[in-house]
């Protein structure tokens, strides 16, 4: 039967990663989007910026917004101080299922909570569900018109404090910029761009780092 690009992203894990070693993990994908086919992980480039805004924070709850296979949730996981936790929300059960794999191949099953269904679903439930206070750290790389109503969402939940940083993939290319304006023209927020790449090609893209200020 046919298999589908995330089974073979799954598949070149398998095949080339050391289990319990995220950072072999992240290189077999990366090696396997470069070389064989595309995919919309963040990729080396962005991936690199995303580890040092990780690093900076030093977060002890995370929140990821679309997991796909799980790139950037290893990423981000294999960063984390012990004890700390990453919810990553994934909409399809297809990648939820291929994601669970490669974070559990990578040794990160005990920092991870992945939970299937709509942001806009769960956000509103992180309190009770899973007794999150708030987020020391949002990573937005789901859906680009949902970065908008999903932040307003977390603003009403109470789920950023004074200090929350979020950060968000593509706001160049594919775009987010209803995203973009909202959070360079609130006085809310204090934002800044990091000018990188697409995943694994010279068009431009970047993330944008955005302070809660409460
Ligand atoms: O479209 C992109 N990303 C959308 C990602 C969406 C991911 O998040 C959920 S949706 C969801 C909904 C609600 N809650 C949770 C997850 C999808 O099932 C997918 O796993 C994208 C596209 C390009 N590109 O070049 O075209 C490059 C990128 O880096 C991208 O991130
Ligand atoms: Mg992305």
């Amino acid at each position: 039967t046919q298999s589908t690009r995330p089974q073979r992203i799954l598949d070149a894990v398998q095949k080339n990663a050391t289990r319990g070693d995220p950072r072999s993990v992240v290189k077999a994908i990366d090696h396997f989007c470069r070389n064989k086919e595309w995919a919309m992980n963040v990729g080396d480039e962005k991936g690199c910026i995303l580890d040092s805004v990780v690093s900076e924070v030093n977060p002890a709850t995370v929140l990821e917004l679309g997991t796909y296979c799980g790139y950037s949730t290893v990423r981000i996981a294999s960063l984390l101080p012990p004890h700390a936790k990453l919810i990553t929300l994934e909409f399809n059960p297809d990648f939820a299922a291929i994601a669970r794999q490669v974070i559990a191949w990578a040794g990160l099953e005990d920092k991870v909570q992945l939970v299937e269904g709509a942001s806009g679903d769960w956000i509103p439930k992180m309190k009770e569900q899973f007794g999150v206070k708030t987020f020391d750290l949002v990573f937005l790389d789901h859906w680009k018109n949902s970065y908008l109503p999903d932040t307003k969402l977390m603003e009403e939940c109470s789920l950023l404090r004074k200090g929350s940083v979020l950060l968000a993939d593509n706001v160049i290319c594919p775009g987010a910029p209803d995203y973009l304006e909202f959070v360079r023209s609130s006085p809310r927020y204090k934002s800044q761009y990091f000018k990188s790449h697409l995943e694994y090609t010279k068009v431009e893209d970047g993330l944008e780092k955005s302070v809660f200020l409460g």
